[in-house]
């Protein structure tokens, strides 16, 4: 089966689709993100994602949707992604308790103001009953990822993180590795065509690290839905500036 497409306001992922290119906004203050917002915005990415783990008073929530109210005036359009990356997966050490991190997570939905949210597949919030409710009730999408920045799972587990997503119910599922050879690059996108042939949802994967680069370049030809770039400044290992991914995509798509 092909995988289905899933349309984000104007942008649409999956089969047949150039990559979405995203940015993440990770700065620590609000002035700082105010900066990196205007700075991202201008370069027109399809999706802002904000990597809120980053953010330094993420333990309060009233500031948090204040910085996000503040975020959504500078991107217009543009679909915003809210992510708690955790520290397991990559992420910055975060205070809040899994009940807190909820909390906060609810209140954020219920903003609308993010169109997309990242539950990791191997988090408590992936398995949380009211938190995808919330989301399907506000039609907000959310991806089922799992992040390894030590290694390349075999191309078995990674396509079992991939269908752990879907059976779940995540409208898209994303896989981030770290390759050592060649051929994890290449196992990476063997997955790739394979799962996105497979699943019923579109799927996102990234080699991370400077051997990974053909991923995160020409994802897409191989079926990835969305490719990490830099705006202001890299969020993961290997990322590319936006300006070079959408002058290869006038080629390649
Ligand atoms: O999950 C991802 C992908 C990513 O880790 C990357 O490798 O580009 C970057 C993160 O900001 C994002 O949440």
């Amino acid at each position: 089966m092909c995988a289905k497409k899933v349309k984000v306001k104007e942008v649409t992922f999956g089969e047949g689709h150039k990559a979405a290119v995203c940015c993440s906004l990770i700065g620590a203050t609000e002035a700082e993100l105010v900066d990196e917002v205007k700075l991202i915005q201008s370069k027109k990415p399809d999706v802002i994602e904000w990597r809120a783990d980053f953010y330094n008073k993420l333990d309060n929530t009233q500031a948090v949707l204040n910085v996000l109210t503040i975020v959504c005036e500078h991107i217009g359009e543009t679909p915003l992604l809210f992510t708690i990356r955790s520290e397991q997966e990559g992420g910055e050490p975060i205070s809040l308790t899994t009940a807190e991190q909820k909390d906060l997570i609810q209140h954020v939905l219920k903003t609308r103001l993010i169109h997309m949210i990242d539950f990791e597949v191997a988090s408590p919030f992936a398995e949380d009953d009211d938190l995808k409710a919330l989301c399907k009730d506000l039609d907000i999408k959310w991806i089922g990822s799992t992040h390894d920045f030590e290694k390349t799972p075999t191309r078995e587990q990674m396509l079992a993180f991939l269908q752990k997503g879907e059976a779940i119910g995540a409208d898209l599922v994303k896989v981030a590795v770290m390759p050592h050879t060649r051929e994890d690059v290449l196992s990476l996108l063997t997955l790739t065509n394979d799962a996105s042939n497979m699943l019923s949802v579109p799927v996102i994967t990234i080699a991370m690290g400077r051997m990974g680069i053909a991923t995160r370049l020409v994802g897409d030809q191989f079926g990835s839905a969305m490719t990490f770039a830099v705006g202001h400044q890299a969020s993961a290992p290997g990322q590319a500036p936006l300006e070079l991914i959408k002058e290869i995509q006038t080629y390649t798509n």
